[in-house]
């Protein structure tokens, strides 16, 4: 049993549910809609036929039902990539680990997960309202530093670039998002490639009462072009979503609601009915695949 995950690595909980998103295995849809904000949850699973679990701990709420018939998990994720390496691993774990030998499925099973979350644009000509897709994404963070991963020729260029510009010790990781869910829920939105970042402020060169340690660093990422590369938009989960995905064989992929403009300052005046546009079209588009 060399495979065996011991009881110390995969936490699973007195009833049976996996230690962090406090869910069983039975609990999860394929499909699965995946929201930053708790308070979300409900703004997607409102437009559920029904509502046959909810599950919450800590960030992580989850309402699973059915959208015209599809099963659907919505759930939140809290912010920022080290959530997501949790979130990704047990996920993955609740479909492709069998809890009770802890021993890994030996067929995989592929879940869909799609990120809606909201955005800043670092370009003038995708106002707040857009809607955007993130074909690729590049992790500021230092989360893949832990993991070995593969990564094209076109990611390591970008990736090795936004390192130079930026001049940062550590080294960004670029990732492609899922290729058939761009096609399926992307195809008629602007797509863009998203700079995932460690922190709201300082790391998104906001400064409120103290001085970021880039204080151009929208102008350093915007000036990045490859080919047809260049970076579009800021937030701070998206490339954790598809480096973890990549490595756990997931479809995955990021839809973005832009409700700030750094280059014009302008913000939303309605940043809820964007992500409200955004979850409608989105459960539409899911229903009639
Ligand atoms: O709206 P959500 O999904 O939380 O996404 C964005 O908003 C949060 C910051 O306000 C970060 O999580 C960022 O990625
Ligand atoms: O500017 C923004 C807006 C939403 N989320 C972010 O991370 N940045």
């Amino acid at each position: 049993m060399g495979n065996r995950i011991p009881e110390s690595e995969l936490i699973i909980n007195p009833d049976g549910s996996i230690y962090h998103l406090n869910l069983l295995p039975e609990q999860l849809a394929s499909t699965v809609i995946a929201v930053g904000d708790p308070e979300r949850v409900s703004k997607v699973s409102q437009y559920f036929d029904e509502i046959t679990h909810e599950v919450s701990k800590r960030e992580f709420v989850t309402h699973t039902g059915t959208y015209k018939g599809v099963p659907i998990t919505a759930m939140s994720t809290g912010m920022g990539t080290d959530n997501i390496e949790i979130f990704m691993t047990e996920l993955d774990a609740l479909v492709n680990v069998d809890f009770q030998t802890r021993l890994p499925k030996t067929d995989h099973t592929t879940l869909d997960i799609i990120r809606i979350g909201t955005s800043g644009s670092m370009r003038s000509d995708i106002p707040a309202g857009s809607m955007l897709a993130s074909t690729y994404a590049v992790g500021l963070d230092t989360l893949m530093t832990y993991y070995q991963t593969e990564y094209s020729d076109l990611e390591i260029e970008v990736s090795d670039s936004v390192k130079q510009v930026l001049g940062v010790a550590f080294t960004p990781y670029c990732v492609a998002g899922s290729s058939l869910l761009i096609d399926l829920l992307g195809h008629d939105l602007i797509k863009g490639n998203t700079a995932t970042c460690p922190g709201f402020f300082g790391p998104q060169g906001r400064e409120v009462r103290i001085k970021p340690a880039i204080p151009d660093i929208i102008e350093k990422l915007a000036s990045i072009s490859i080919g047809d590369f260049k970076l579009t938009n800021f937030e701070m989960e998206t490339a954790g979503y598809y480096a973890m995905g990549r490595l756990l064989g997931h479809e995955v992929l990021s839809l973005n609601a832009i409700v700030a403009n750094r280059i014009t300052h302008e913000f939303a005046e309605d940043p809820h009915g964007i992500v409200d546009q955004l979850i409608k079209t989105t459960l539409e588009k899911l229903a009639n695949r």
